[in-house]
């Protein structure tokens, strides 16, 4: 990395941005952690506890909490870590900031909603010619904070600054593998997470375990066509960040997006079903389903999470158009 004695930035202490401070940390380097909110920054240094994203984990001692954005000019490199939907402002807010050569590692898994943008072309716009990465993978906050093993990918198309990024992230219980196919890598998780909603909805429908298994490989076969027609090698998608975290977010209840396609499941509005938490799926499953149509690839089951979300189907309608759908070759 550039300026590799330099702390690491993380730009978002929710639950996972918190993790993934203790994971730097725990990797041997000092992290500044920033948040918008002075009080909530005041509360971490003060008892080194994140109660309200993260309760029950303690900040190792290398972790400097601030809401101070200027702080993360000094950080070699800096991780967002902030919802989906705020990358570019973020990206903006940030682009004064920091040095042109300081890369911007996104955590966020999504696709922006007004524009259709991936991510990464999101920070491109804002700071073109800085490097981007993404990091993404089946990684559950409460796991990684707690020391659990874990494996996620680092996407960079400068390879050697992904190696150098994944080696710096590594720690004794965080794993990190490379690749360079950054597209790859953010389809993976922006995508899975309208395929959990799906999953989720199977099980509070208790339609079963068999249809439950029958959208996972269904969805990952959506998957890989998006991706193809993206640009994405199908080679990632069947590594952590696309099969990986389609797996575990849709067999989790931990997992936000298959929780609240459970509640939907149950009988739940689209409205109430979040209870409050992110799911980024929700936010994304237009942009992916407008995106898919765009290049005529078929998504049928991203599409019927799009039109329960919107109204037009319910989830029994939504059930009988995929399975009435004409039989066809499996691949
Ligand atoms: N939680 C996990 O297990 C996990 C794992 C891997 C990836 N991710 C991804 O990481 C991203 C963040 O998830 P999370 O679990 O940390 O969410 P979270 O809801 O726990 O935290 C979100 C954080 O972003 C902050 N925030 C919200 N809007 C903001 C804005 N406009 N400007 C600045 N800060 C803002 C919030 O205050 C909060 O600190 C998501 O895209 C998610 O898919 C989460
Ligand atoms: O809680 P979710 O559904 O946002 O999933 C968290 C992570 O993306 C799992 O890898």
């Amino acid at each position: 990395m550039p300026e590799a004695t330099g702390p690491i930035g993380i730009a978002g202490a929710g639950a996972w941005g918190t993790a993934l401070a203790n994971a730097a940390a725990m990797a041997g380097n000092d992290v500044i952690l920033w948040m918008r909110s002075p009080e909530q920054a005041a509360e971490l240094a003060g008892t080194r506890m994140n109660e309200r994203f993260l309760p029950g984990v303690r900040l190792l001692d290398r972790i400097s909490p601030t809401a101070d954005l200027g702080r993360l000019a000094s950080c070699c490199a800096v991780l967002l870590v902030t919802p989906a939907q705020t990358t570019r402002e973020m990206a903006e807010a940030l682009s004064p900031v920091l040095s042109r050569k300081t890369p911007l590692v996104l955590c966020a898994k999504g696709i922006e909603r007004t524009t259709g943008a991936f991510l990464c072309d999101v920070v491109e716009e804002v700071r073109p010619g800085a490097p981007v990465a993404v990091l993404s993978g089946p990684s559950f906050a409460h796991d990684v904070a707690r020391g659990l093993p874990t494996a996620v990918t680092l996407a960079c198309r400068d390879a050697a600054l992904a190696e150098d990024l994944a080696t710096a992230l590594s720690g004794p219980t965080l794993r990190v593998y490379h690749r360079t196919d950054v597209r790859g890598v953010e389809i993976g998780g922006a995508a899975k997470n309208v395929l959990a909603i799906a999953c989720g909805a199977v099980a509070g429908r208790g339609l079963g375990e068999s249809a439950k298994a029958a959208l996972i490989a269904r969805g990952f076969a959506e998957l890989l066509r998006f991706a193809r027609a993206y640009g994405g090698e199908p080679e990632t998608l069947m590594g952590l960040s696309g099969l990986g975290d389609l797996v575990l977010t849709c067999s989790s209840a931990q997992s936000r997006n298959f929780s609240f396609g459970l509640r939907l499941g149950q009988g739940a509005s689209a409205e109430t079903a979040s209870e409050g938490k992110l799911v980024e799926g929700a936010a994304t499953a237009s942009a992916l389903v407008a995106l898919a149509r765009a290049k005529g690839v078929d998504m049928p089951i991203a599409e019927a999470v799009e039109q329960i979300l919107s109204g037009a189907w319910t989830l029994d309608q939504a059930v009988d158009a995929l399975m009435n759908r004409p039989i066809k070759s499996e691949h």
